[in-house]
């Protein structure tokens, strides 16, 4: 079976099963979605292009966003940025506060709520309209200016941010916030508020499968070493609390969020992303685990 029949075959049988997520509820605006959407695209480095199902509607990607805007301050600053967080996996929820205190404000990693948290303050000292900034940045990596925030669920998100709010006091209060908590914030939720469909999410994250360097311009926005860290960021990290099942059952580096996204990366390979809203228990799409899982288990194109 060639590529495009693996994802066709691996879909309608995900497509079948009986899907035991829940919209993600906390955020109201997020559950204004069809909870039965399922989408997959996949694109490769050599231009093989292949969607399935609800591939072309726009959805909330969340925490994925959190690859793209370390990435952004990682080409700014450099290694230097390992000193404001740390690269070990957490084990615990993605918006947890428990390990802050003893590790006195130095995130675990740039995936959980805090490392983003710190990540967003970072962008918004070094960059002068970070909000716009950032936007050109990922519209650059993919050519594809239609790309863009929701305002509706960022103001969604805010109005019941209170554990992000916790989160960045509690962070500044170690000093590793330098600016205003709630600049941070409003940053932090215009990020996540991003909405894209799987075409324009694989065709995005197709970079940190092509060693950093953008496809589409052949121009370098990171270099080998750090597209290599940033996947074994994904790889460890990725999942939160579900990051080593993820590896166990997948075996690709990947980004999860709570708008039912999921993007993997196959280095050299392949960039994938699946859309199915309805989430475990731990905050990820249970239909696009599940479809990962078979995926890579047919076409046996895991890392491993
Ligand atoms: N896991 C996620 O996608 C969480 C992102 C969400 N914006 C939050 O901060 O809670």
């Amino acid at each position: 079976m060639n590529l495009e029949e693996i994802v066709r075959a691996t879909y309608e049988e995900v497509k079948n099963t009986d899907d035991k997520g829940r919209l993600a509820s906390y955020i109201p605006e997020l559950v204004n979605v069809d909870s039965e959407s399922f989408g997959v695209f996949i694109s490769t480095i050599d231009h093989t292009n292949f969607g399935i199902g609800n591939f072309n509607e726009k959805f909330s990607i969340q925490s994925i966003a959190k690859v793209l805007s370390l990435s952004l301050a990682y080409s700014i600053l450099g290694e230097k940025i390992w000193t404001r967080l740390g690269v070990e996996p957490s084990g615990t929820a993605f918006n947890s506060l428990v390990q802050l205190e003893a590790d006195k404000g130095i995130p675990r990693n740039p995936f959980i709520n805090a490392g983003a948290i710190v990540i967003s303050d970072i962008l918004l000292s070094k960059l002068k309209n970070p909000k716009e900034e950032f936007l050109s940045f990922i519209r650059s990596i993919s050519n594809n200016s239609e790309l863009n925030y929701s305002s509706k669920i960022a103001a969604s998100e805010k109005s019941v941010g209170f554990r992000n709010v916790a989160l960045c006091n509690f962070i500044k209060s170690f000093g590793n916030i330098e600016n205003e908590p709630s600049d941070v914030l409003d940053f932090y939720f215009d990020l996540c508020s991003l909405e894209m469909n799987c075409k324009e999410l694989s065709e995005l994250f197709l970079f940190l499968a092509n060693n950093g360097c953008n496809i589409f311009a052949n121009n370098s926005i990171l270099t080998k070493s750090q597209c290599k860290r940033i996947n074994a960021l994904m790889q460890t990290c990725g999942f939160y609390d579900e990051s080593g099942e993820f590896a166990f059952k997948v075996g690709l580096p990947g980004k999860s969020g709570v708008g039912g996204g999921i993007v993997a990366i196959h280095p050299n390979h392949y960039a994938i992303a699946v859309w199915s809203p309805k989430l475990n228990e731990k905050g990820n799409s249970y239909k696009g685990m599940k479809f990962l899982e078979e995926f890579t288990t047919k076409s046996q194109l895991s890392i491993f």
